[in-house]
């Protein structure tokens, strides 16, 4: 089960659920910066020269989002598309999604901030330089990453809606004076973090390791670097959760 959703009706919804949904979305995210980090940069992907409004890979990313969207997959309250405006409207029946989430939560869309850094910090500390032409197969593999982390950073919605329920007397007052600092503070579990960033770069090292057939030691190569992969959950992925997760509380009472 990859997905936070609960079923908040039913009593058994707790936080340890949503964070075991966290901790199997982390393979997801280690085999996508994997899969991307076959290819070298491929710049001439971000460049706005391309005769698109905007690069080729925000082209395929909008033009790929409006056949998804068909197929159904915004109106899963998880999903959050990067170009939201226009999209069409789904050809299949949507299945039922279950309401846990208050509707004001629906309206948080942090994908901005993680299509900045994911382009401009994030991905030349994981990729080789250079231009291999791959371009089509890397700007899906760009793509694969970003809905990975969006869907990963969006949970903070489901996060913060447990943390409330669980204890919603100490939340009210910071929601009602709108104290974000208050709310932040609330909601940080430093000795969970300090496991992700652990979990997450063994992960690295155990999915990315060169796997042979003989025992010789393989030399410690890594097909992307495990402390960069600790580092993207430490400077923007949770960071951008928490975020999220404070957003959603200063409208939990709206
Ligand atoms: C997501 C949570 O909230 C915060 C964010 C975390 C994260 O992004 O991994 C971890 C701990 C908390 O500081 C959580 O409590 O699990």
């Amino acid at each position: 089960d990859v997905n936070c959703n609960p079923d908040l009706a039913s009593n058994k919804l707790s936080l340890d659920e949503i964070r075991d949904s966290l901790i199997r979305q982390e393979d997801t995210i280690v085999f996508c910066l994997i899969e991307r980090a076959k290819f070298p940069l491929n710049p001439k992907l971000y460049h706005r020269n391309h005769g698109f409004t905007g690069s080729l890979v925000e082209f395929i990313v909008r033009e790929t989002e409006a056949i998804q969207a068909k197929a159904g997959r915004y109106e899963n309250p998880e999903e959050n598309a990067f170009f939201p405006e226009h999209l069409p409207r789904p050809l299949v029946h949507p299945r039922k999604y279950p309401k846990v989430l208050h509707p004001s939560g629906a309206s948080i869309n942090m994908n901005k901030p993680i299509w900045d850094f994911y382009f401009n910090k994030f991905l030349p500390l994981l990729v080789a330089d250079g231009d291999d032409g791959n371009y089509a197969a890397t700007a899906a593999s760009d793509l694969a990453c970003l809905q990975a982390l969006s869907r990963r950073i969006h949970c903070g919605k489901y996060v913060a809606e447990v943390k409330f329920r669980d204890a919603p007397h100490e939340y009210e007052p910071p929601i009602r004076s709108q104290e974000r600092d208050s709310l932040m503070k609330l909601l940080t579990f430093e000795a969970v973090e300090e496991m992700v960033k652990k979990r997450v770069e063994k992960k690295a090292r155990v999915f990315g390791q060169e796997v042979t057939l003989n025992n010789t030691v393989d030399g410690g190569k890594y097909k992307i670097d495990p402390l960069l992969a600790a580092r993207l959950y430490d400077e923007w992925v949770m960071p951008l959760t928490k975020e999220v997760e404070v957003e959603y509380l200063l409208r939990r009472l709206e």
